[in-house]
């Protein structure tokens, strides 16, 4: 470049004219508007220099870009009319120096000067331009050539930024200018005024105007040079904004916005760092419930939701971003993003429920829980009402144990041992299984007449499958017929090896009847136990397990409960399955109130929220709100289960019903007064259901049969039944109206039996043809408007009027139809006995010849049982 140094000139008047020696080719400018000013302003902008070697004779785009033209007219006046002022802007300047420079040119103006109009040399400037020396500068100086094009991009990054930052430092040092030459500017016109001619206006005001006019345009005139400070200052502010106004994109003043140097190096070197560190991908811990909406675990991983679409879409997953999906798809998810996963589960908040384990220390030795099985009618009951010197037999429906029972009893020897009761009915399997699960030591009462039955082998098997030690107490051995030997024998082929037989299995010969054995059997009990070292800790939370729970008039809820560890208190906070409560009451077996029960002691419990299900699980908590919010949980869950089971039961019903094509069900509502007996009836019912027809329970619970109960059955013809509870006097009359009937039952064979006999009445029913006679047609008549008739001779049985018929010829059927007359003589008769002739006619159907015999037959229907 020519200029190098890039320095500002400034004006000078050698010549008689204004020059300004060695200006810079670059752009001239004039100042901003300065109409009515009597100042002329010249900005030189220094002239970027290329860093690379640069192709000659080749003009850069800025070099060929014609200067900047005068932005005013009034410029071309300033040398007539206004003493100048110094026009070049060289802030290495101070004030005064500017200050004397301006003077000495006021004093070179004042001296005639030669017409500029025809001294242009610069081409390039409009005519009026002269005093501007610029374009004479600048056609004295050559063009800059344009930097060639470096082929290396790194070079060519680096001389775009050079340029640039240079072009930024120019705008810098105009601005700079800018500011010194104002403040020269300022200085100067104060010292300038006095000396002013007032015979000196400016020339675009020769008008005659009033004093006040001059002063106000004066005013207006000082107030101009303060505009490109405002101007500068707009810059700025445009900068800030990095907003364009409408002026300005027309004006296209757009080359004023600069950035600061400062910004731009920032932003260069953000630039390089994010080039040089490649970000590193945060992991996080994800935690995922059971179920999560896409957008929350979007939100979770601070992934976007797009991105967790997409990849469930790759899962084959079609699921928007307010979609729930299951815990184990949000894993997958999870672990693709490269996030690590932490489930956690609703359940979560039964974690802690049950407490520690005991410490051995803490352990004291706690009663046995025995479980007393059997074959129906051994004499389980009266074995234990022996044992307890009370009669419980006495007061049950049909003389068959049904309720779940529990009792403690203390031995001559100061041992206490609690017995369960169970049911030897089939039908209260599960309630035996579940017995034989809580249980310590399973007693098998065998009767001694009868030896093991169905049931003894059930019993077994489930004691073996609970892992508990078997004691055989043979009873009935008071009757004649007993062989105590023979059950032994029998046990054998059941694995069961009694010490007779050199096995490890207790075996008492006992009489419920007598009490023979039975301080024996108390002792086997005990000597079981001591093997089996049963221990608890007592002082710790209760927990135990529900035998049996039912609803009763007055006491609400009452749960016949088990504990198991630690000590039950009047008073405690409990939760049980899906209920929880606070025990208002505690019952002993034979109904005395108890301040405490401890482990392995039965007790009822009364302030229950609702009724628990036998073999739900019992916890004392803390706090009401834990309880609570167990208990909600639970039931929570236990309605999911029951929808899902709900509906793959839908599925199933509607698959199997196309297979069967004609699947029949009957529809039932059943209330009992126990938790054990609705068990053990669904069951039974559930065994009875053939592929032809079903039990379907459309509801069943414990409790009075209520309106519910009865608008449901009417709604779908179902029967209604309650096992030892009533319906309501409400439900009651509903029933009536609407003509639904309730059976009532306390006996579990009975209802059994009937629901037996309901659903066979839902079979089709079968039809059986019944032979009724033959006739021989012995002539054929044609009768007009009749047809053909036969003249018959009834040669077996009895032919009647409607009865189906069939034509054989030479034993061979060759019609199946109905009779449409019957006449003997001219009348129309019901019947024609054996030795009888009659005219016969058939329905549709009129090929008949002599000899062929006519079949009659009877179609009846005959109810189907599920027998
Ligand atoms: N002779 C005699 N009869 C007995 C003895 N034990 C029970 N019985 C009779 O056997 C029958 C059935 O007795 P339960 O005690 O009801 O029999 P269970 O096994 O409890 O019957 P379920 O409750 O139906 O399972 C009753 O008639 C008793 O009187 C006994 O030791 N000797």
């Amino acid at each position: 470049m020519s200029d190098e140094s890039g320095k500002t000139k400034k004006l000078s008047l050698s010549s008689g004219k204004l020059t300004l020696g060695n200006l810079d080719a670059g752009k001239m400018r004039t100042g901003p508007s300065v109409a009515g000013r009597k100042t002329v302003q010249v900005e030189v902008r220094r002239k970027r220099a290329p860093a690379a070697p640069s192709r000659a004779g080749q003009p850069s785009a800025e070099a060929v870009t014609p200067p900047a033209t005068p932005e005013t007219p009034a410029l071309s006046e300033a040398p007539v009319a206004t003493p100048a002022t110094p026009a070049a802007a060289d802030d290495k300047l101070t004030a005064q120096e500017r200050a004397a420079r301006v003077r000495a040119l006021q004093e070179g103006m004042k001296k005639p000067t030669p017409a500029a109009d025809g001294d242009n040399a610069a081409p390039a400037v409009p005519e009026g331009n002269a005093p501007d020396e610029a374009p004479v500068a600048e056609a004295a100086i050559p063009p800059a050539p344009e930097p060639e094009v470096p082929l290396d991009p790194v070079e060519a990054r680096r001389a775009a930024e050079l340029a640039e930052l240079r072009e930024i430092e120019a705008g810098e040092e105009e601005r700079r200018a800018f500011e010194a030459k104002k403040h020269a500017d300022t200085h100067a016109r104060r010292q300038e005024v006095p000396e002013r001619s007032p015979a000196a206006p400016a020339p675009q005001m020769p008008d005659p105007i009033g004093e006040a006019q001059q002063r106000r345009r004066k005013a207006a005139d000082e107030m101009a040079p303060r505009r490109p400070g405002a101007s500068r200052r707009d810059t700025n502010n445009r900068r800030q904004s990095g907003k364009m106004t409408i002026n300005q994109a027309l004006s296209g003043d757009e080359s004023r916005r600069q950035r600061s140097l400062a910004s731009v190096k920032r932003q260069r070197e953000k630039a390089r760092m994010r080039e040089e560190q490649p970000q590193v991908k945060q992991v996080r811990d994800v935690i995922i419930p059971d179920t999560i909406s896409v957008s929350e675990l979007a939100n979770r991983m601070a992934e976007r939701t797009a991105d967790v679409v997409k990849e469930l879409m790759k899962l084959g997953i079609m699921a928007t971003a307010t979609q729930t999906i299951d815990g184990e798809t949000a894993e997958l998810v999870v672990s693709e993003f490269g996030h690590k996963v932490q489930r956690v589960s609703e359940s979560d908040i039964e974690i802690g429920l049950t407490g520690d384990d005991d410490a051995e220390d803490n352990l004291q030795p706690r009663p046995p829980v025995v479980t007393v099985m059997g074959h129906v009618d051994h004499g389980k009951t009266s074995l234990l009402d022996a044992i307890r010197r009370t009669d419980v037999a006495a007061g049950e429906s049909g003389g068959i144990t049904q309720h779940i029972g529990a009792y403690q009893i203390t031995t001559a020897n100061k041992n206490v041992i609690t017995f369960i009761d169970t049911p030897g009915h089939e039908a209260f399997t599960e309630m035996r299984s579940r017995g034989a699960n809580i249980t310590d030591i399973v007693v098998l009462v065998v009767a001694a007449d009868d030896s093991v039955m169905a049931q003894t082998v059930e019993a077994i098997n489930h004691a073996k499958a609970a892992g508990c030690p078997v004691i055989v107490a043979v009873n009935k051995c008071d009757k004649p017929e007993a062989d105590p030997q023979r059950v032994r024998n029998d046990l054998l082929q059941q694995e069961i090896v009694t010490e007779d037989f050199g096995g490890d299995v207790l075996c008492v010969d006992v009489s419920a009847h007598t009490g023979l054995g039975l301080d024996k059997l108390e002792e086997a009990i005990m000597l079981q136990s001591e093997l089996l070292e049963l221990r608890a800790n007592p002082d710790r939370n209760a927990d135990g397990v529900v035998i049996e729970s039912k609803v009763e008039r007055g006491r609400g809820s009452v749960a016949t409960l088990l504990v198991q560890r630690g000590t039950l208190r009047q008073g405690d906070i409990f939760v049980i399955g899906a209920e929880s409560g606070r025990v208002r009451a505690l019952l002993d077996d034979r109904g005395q109130k108890l301040k405490e029960a401890g482990p392995g002691q039965p007790v009822e419990i009364l302030g229950l929220n609702g009724t628990p299900m036998a073999g739900d699980n019992c916890v004392v908590v803390e706090t009401e709100a834990r309880a609570r919010e167990i208990a909600e949980y639970r039931t929570r869950r236990n309605k999911d289960h029951d929808a899902a089971r709900g509906a793959r039961g839908s599925v199933e019903q509607m698959l199997s019903a196309i297979a069967a094509g004609e699947a029949e069900e009957l529809p039932v509502v059943i209330k009992t007064d126990v938790h054990g007996s609705l068990e053990a009836i669904r069951v039974a019912l559930e065994k009875l259901g053939t592929e032809q027809v079903k039990v379907r329970m459309l509801s069943s619970g414990v409790g009075a049969l209520s309106e519910s109960d009865i608008s449901l059955a009417a709604a779908s013809n179902a029967i209604v039944i309650g096992f030892n509870v009533r319906a309501i006097p409400q439900a009651r009359d509903l029933a009536k109206r609407d003509g639904v009937e309730i059976r009532y039952h306390s006996i579990i064979y009975e209802l059994i039996d009937e629901v037996k006999a309901a659903m066979g009445g839902l079979l089709s029913p079968d039809t059986q043809e019944d032979f009724i006679g033959y006739a021989e047609i012995r002539q054929v008549f044609g009768v007009s408007k009749v047809g053909k008739v036969a003249g018959c001779m009834v040669t077996e049985g009895v032919i009647k009027r409607g009865c189906k018929v069939r034509l054989l010829r030479d034993n061979v059927v060759i019609h199946e139809g109905a009779l449409k007359t019957l006449k003997r003589f001219k009348d129309e008769v019901k019947e024609v006995r054996e030795g009888f002739e009659c005219g016969m006619g058939f329905e549709n159907y009129s090929d008949i010849q002599e000899k062929d015999m006519i079949e009659c037959f009877e179609i009846r229907e005959i109810a189907r049982t599920l027998d």
